[in-house]
């Protein structure tokens, strides 16, 4: 691969213009493809991109396209959501499981099977659409952004507490990104030490579930959070992320896809389960359960929502 690897984004909205502009200013790439469900949507993002291009001599060239004309990125994400009210008020998420399933079912044929770069997956419920765009094109090398974004805020979120810089917190989220998330703080470390009890964990654990609606309710979307685990991600799929973990969506047992630890040696996948408690192993098995269960009604759509 070159030094300046190309990268397609599929999607312009919220999410997908805050990962297009943190392209541009890390000139993490050459080229930049954007596409979206119109052309026009796609060029307007594409120029403004241009504009931030300029203005601060980046190398990355953004440029707008036909989702069909992706496939020859090195990496490309999937930032779309379909249209569709979501009515859930618990397990938000969830809401977009059936619109946005038709939605990445239809990418999967039309743009995913003949991809050869890596694949990475934000839209939501983010465990069940990397699944699903996987096992519908299949692509070997799909991943969903999956817990990365939930291990960030849980660092955040003990840092706080402890009064301790986050970079001096180890510790995952793993399962479900999603109201089954696993904190597993039995392997959690603080400046290399166990973490301290007592700790107010299931305050910290609510904190961490009301952290994305009190963005949504303050600025409309969750957005530049999830654009900065979309950049960590691609430096892993793309070889940049040295030995590091990170929490991506992976298939784990019984074909579930969900959360995981994961380094990369030569562009391939690891997956480095840590130890885990009774209870934090009680806890995976429930995410297990319930992403099992919510993929089923999936496996039989449509690309237009439709059960088969
Ligand atoms: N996994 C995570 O950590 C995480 C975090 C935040 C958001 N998300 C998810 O990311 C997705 C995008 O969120 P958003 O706030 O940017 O939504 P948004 O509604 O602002 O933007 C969605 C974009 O998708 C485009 N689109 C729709 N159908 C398309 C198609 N067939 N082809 C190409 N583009 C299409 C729309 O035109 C729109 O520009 C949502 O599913 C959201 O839940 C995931």
């Amino acid at each position: 691969m070159t030094d300046m690897p190309a990268i397609g984004v599929l999607g312009a909205g919220a999410v997908g213009q805050a990962i297009a502009g943190a392209l541009v200013t890390s000139r993490f790439c050459g080229e930049l493809l954007i596409a979206s469900r119109t052309i026009d949507q796609a060029a307007a993002l594409a120029d403004d991109l241009d504009d931030m291009r300029l203005t601060l001599g980046s190398p990355t060239r953004p440029r707008a396209c036909r989702s069909t004309d992706l496939a020859g990125c090195h990496a490309l994400v999937i930032a779309a959501r379909a249209r569709f009210t979501n009515h859930h008020r618990a397990d938000v998420r969830m809401g977009g499981a059936v619109a946005n399933g038709a939605l990445i079912r239809a990418l999967a044929q039309d743009v995913v099977a003949d991809c050869p770069g890596s694949v990475l997956v934000v839209t939501n419920p983010v465990d069940l659409m990397a699944r699903l765009l996987a096992e519908t094109s299949g692509h070997r090398h799909v991943y969903g952004v999956g817990s990365s974004l939930d291990t960030a805020r849980y660092r955040l979120l003990l840092a706080r507490h402890l009064g301790v810089p986050a970079d001096q917190i180890a510790g995952h989220v793993i399962g479900e990104h999603g109201d089954a998330a696993v904190l597993c703080t039995t392997t959690t470390t603080v400046t290399g030490a166990p973490l301290p009890a007592p700790l107010p964990l299931a305050d910290i654990r609510a904190a961490l579930t009301r952290r994305p609606d009190q963005i949504r309710a303050g600025i409309g979307r969750t957005r530049t959070g999830p654009a900065g685990a979309v950049l960590a991600a691609l430096r892993h799929v793309l070889g940049r992320g040295g030995h590091d973990l990170i929490e991506l969506s992976r298939p784990w047992r019984d074909g579930v896809w969900l959360g995981l630890p994961i380094s990369f040696a030569e562009h391939e996948p690891c997956v480095r389960m840590p130890r885990l408690s009774a209870a934090e192993a009680h806890q995976l098995d429930a995410a297990v359960a319930k992403l099992a269960a919510a993929y089923q009604p999936l496996a039989h759509l449509n690309p237009i929502g439709e059960p088969l």
